[in-house]
Formats: C-alpha cells, sequence, structure tokens
C-alpha cells in the first residue's frame, strides 16, 4: 500500500537525524517540511515561542492535545528537567505510531506517554486512570474547534491550578476564535498574544498563551 506523508516524514527522520539526538530530529522535520511536503507541525518559528515559554513554566507534567508527528512532543520533552513527563493526546492509530517512533528515535519515549483516543475521553480519565491531580502546562494543538470545549473540561475537573500556562497554536490560521474570545475575556486568565506565522509560510499565525489564576 501506499506510504502516506506522515510515514514519508518518519522515513526522512530515520535516514536523515541522529538517533538520541532530539535537535537533529526536529531540524529533520522541519527540514522536509519546509523543502518537500507541508505538515502541521508547529515548527521553527513558533516552536522557539513554544520552548521559551514552556522553560519559563519550567513544567512537571505537560499535557498535550494533538500528537501529530510528534514534532512537539519531541520539542518540549528535550527541555523538560529531571523526573518531568508528557501526556499526548492522539486519536488517528496511524499517527500515533507514526510519533511513537519519532520520540524512541529522538531518544526521548522516556518522557513522553502517547494516550490514543479522543481528547475529551482521555481528559476524563486522567485523574483516575493517570494518577493526575492537575496539569502544569497544556499545548493545545488538536482540531481547532476542541480548544473551547476541551479547556471548559479542564476547568470543570480541576484539572487546572492556579498558575497552569495553557498555549495554543493556530489562534489566529486555522483559528480558533471562540476559544480565544473565552479566554480573553474571562476573569480566570491572564492571556497574552505572540505574533508569528504559519509553520513553513508567510501567513500570519500566533500563539496564545492562557494563564489560569485560580
Ligand atoms: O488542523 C490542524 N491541526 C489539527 C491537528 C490534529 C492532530 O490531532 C489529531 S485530532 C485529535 C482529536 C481529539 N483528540 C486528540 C487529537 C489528529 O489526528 C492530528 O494528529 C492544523 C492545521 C493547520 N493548517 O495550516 O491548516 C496548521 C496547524 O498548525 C494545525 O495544527
Ligand atoms: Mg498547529
Amino acid at each position: 500500500s501506499s506510504r502516506s506523508k506522515e510515514q514519508r516524514i518518519l522515513d526522512f527522520v530515520l535516514k536523515h537525524a541522529v538517533p538520541g539526538d532530539p535537535t537533529s530530529v526536529l531540524n529533520a522535520i522541519d527540514k522536509y517540511c519546509s523543502q518537500q511536503e507541508w505538515a502541521m507541525n508547529v515548527g521553527d518559528e513558533k516552536g522557539l515561542i513554544l520552548d521559551r515559554v514552556m522553560q519559563e513554566a519550567s513544567p512537571s507534567l505537560v499535557l498535550e492535545l494533538g500528537t501529530y508527528c510528534g514534532y512537539s512532543a519531541v520539542r518540549m520533552a528535550r527541555l523538560l528537567k529531571q523526573g518531568a513527563q508528557i501526556l499526548t493526546v492522539e486519536f488517528n492509530r496511524d499517527n500515533a505510531d507514526i510519533a511513537r517512533q519519532v520520540l524512541e528515535f529522538a531518544g526521548v519515549k522516556d518522557k513522553v506517554q502517547i494516550l490514543e483516543g479522543s481528547s475529551e475521553e482521555v481528559i476524563r480519565q486522567l485523574q483516575k486512570k493517570h494518577a493526575v491531580d492537575t496539569v502544569d502546562f497544556i499545548f493545545i494543538d488538536h482540531w481547532k474547534d476542541r480548544y473551547l470545549p476541551d479547556t471548559k473540561l479542564m476547568e470543570e475537573l480541576g484539572l487546572l491550578r492556579k498558575g497552569t500556562v495553557i498555549l495554543a497554536d493556530n489562534v489566529i490560521f486555522p483559528g480558533a476564535p471562540d476559544f480565544l474570545q473565552y479566554v480573553r475575556s474571562s476573569p480566570k486568565y491572564d492571556c497574552t498574544y505572540y505574533p508569528s506565522h504559519l509553520e513553513y509560510l508567510d501567513a500570519e499565525d500566533g500563539l496564545e498563551k492562557a494563564v489560569y489564576k485560580g
């Protein structure tokens, strides 16, 4: 059967990156997706913002919604402090399988756990099934119409604590207008917008940081 774009990205990583070197994996994916086939990784420009915001938060537990090929999971895992962990949620079995191999090749598989399923069902299981109390840092990069309902669900379940950082990709393109309006008008969040560009292109995009005030 024909190989998918995501499998071609993995093949390029296996061929051109260095095993155990997460930065070389990021560089290989960015090179392939900027020169050969565009793909919806957060990319190098927005990735630098993700790096800085995540390092500032210095989280012990990270939740990612939307693993895709594992690019942002590798990006965050390479900066995690000793003992910190990432739980990343992926709905599509094929993407999860690609991401698993990318994470293993990068040498960060022990810091990242891929949870297969929809964000809604996985979020509902975090406290009982995954022994989660609260989450320190959340990177949202899945279906844009799920940003708001999943944020509200995490609030309702008590998964957010004072200072929990939510960082959302694509708030301009493809856009998550209801999420943006909600966090920016809610007294429960301190918001900051980081202007940038759509991965590998010149179109405007940006990240929104929403810090929960508890
Ligand atoms: O659509 C975008 N992202 C959706 C991402 C979706 C990822 O998350 C799950 S869906 C899911 C559902 C429920 N729970 C977990 C994962 C999909 O299998 C995919 O791996 C997107 C699109 C563009 N763009 O330019 O069109 C640019 C971007 O940066 C984007 O992130
Ligand atoms: Mg995105």
